[in-house]
């Protein structure tokens, strides 16, 4: 579904992804672990084309991200961040529109999807109507996430999704959505530094240090078969 061969990024005279390569398969989920400033949200960011590599190629569904500009590209694949970031002047349902409406949708089918979404993610209707500003931290999480599947992406880019949550909200959400039919559907790369979170929610883990993969592998294999000390002391 997503193969990623030897991907580098260069700023200036610092190498912040260096020869990264893997493969995601259909409806998995990867996950980019390590320290902070290792380059995994540079390397998530290559792939829908918000930052342009220096070296390597990915493909999804075997055709080359560089086939489409990067806008057209961004409305195939969700993408959720840290704050959810969603638009603070537009409704909840507004925000979750945005990609249906430059998609050219009905305005019923967006009403439909919009009541769909919100069921799935058990979220009331009456937010409809609400800024983010009168959400709380998880709402907010929630509708970011309700925005990224609206189009039913094939793909979905979550970097550190979860990270402005409290440690029980954090844990109660992440199981709640990684259970949702819609979203074992779809797949998924997604950057944390939660060595938990990785290996709850991964098929695949890949583990990277100063722009480099220092193991990938599956949750079994770094719990059994760490590859060296770093490995070790990273899972703690
Ligand atoms: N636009 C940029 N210009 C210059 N250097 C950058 C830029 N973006 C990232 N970097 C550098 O590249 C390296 C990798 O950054 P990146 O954001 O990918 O790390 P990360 O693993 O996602 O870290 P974190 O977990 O802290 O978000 C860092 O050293 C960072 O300072």
């Amino acid at each position: 579904m997503i193969h990623v061969r030897h991907l580098s990024k260069q700023f200036g005279k610092q190498t912040a992804v260096n020869d990264v390569s893997f493969e995601v398969a259909k409806g998995n989920n990867l996950v980019l672990l390590g320290t902070s400033g290792c380059g995994k949200t540079t390397t998530l960011k290559m792939i829908n084309r918000l930052i342009e590599p220096s070296g390597g190629e990915i493909a999804i569904n075997g055709v080359n991200v560089r086939q489409q500009d990067g806008p057209t590209l961004r409305r195939t694949i969700g993408y959720v961040v840290q704050e959810s970031g969603l638009f603070p002047h537009y409704t909840v349902a507004d925000n979750i529109a945005v990609v249906p409406n430059l998609l050219n949708w009905s305005a019923d089918q967006i009403r439909e999807r919009i009541l769909e979404l919100m069921q799935t993610l058990r979220l009331p209707e009456t937010l409809l109507n609400r800024y983010p500003d009168e959400l709380s931290g998880g709402q907010r999480q929630r509708i970011g996430l309700a925005r990224a599947l609206a189009v039913r992406p094939p793909v979905v880019l979550m970097d550190e999704p979860f990270g402005a949550l409290d440690p029980y909200t954090r844990r109660h959400i992440r199981r709640e959505l990684f259970e949702l039919d819609e979203l074992r559907q779809t797949t998924v790369v997604l950057v944390t530094h939660d060595v938990q979170e990785a290996l709850e929610i991964a098929d695949q883990i890949v583990l990277m240090d100063k722009g480099k993969i220092v193991q990938a592998g599956t949750p079994d294999d770094f719990r059994l078969r760490p590859a060296n000390d770093f490995v070790r002391d990273f899972l703690g």
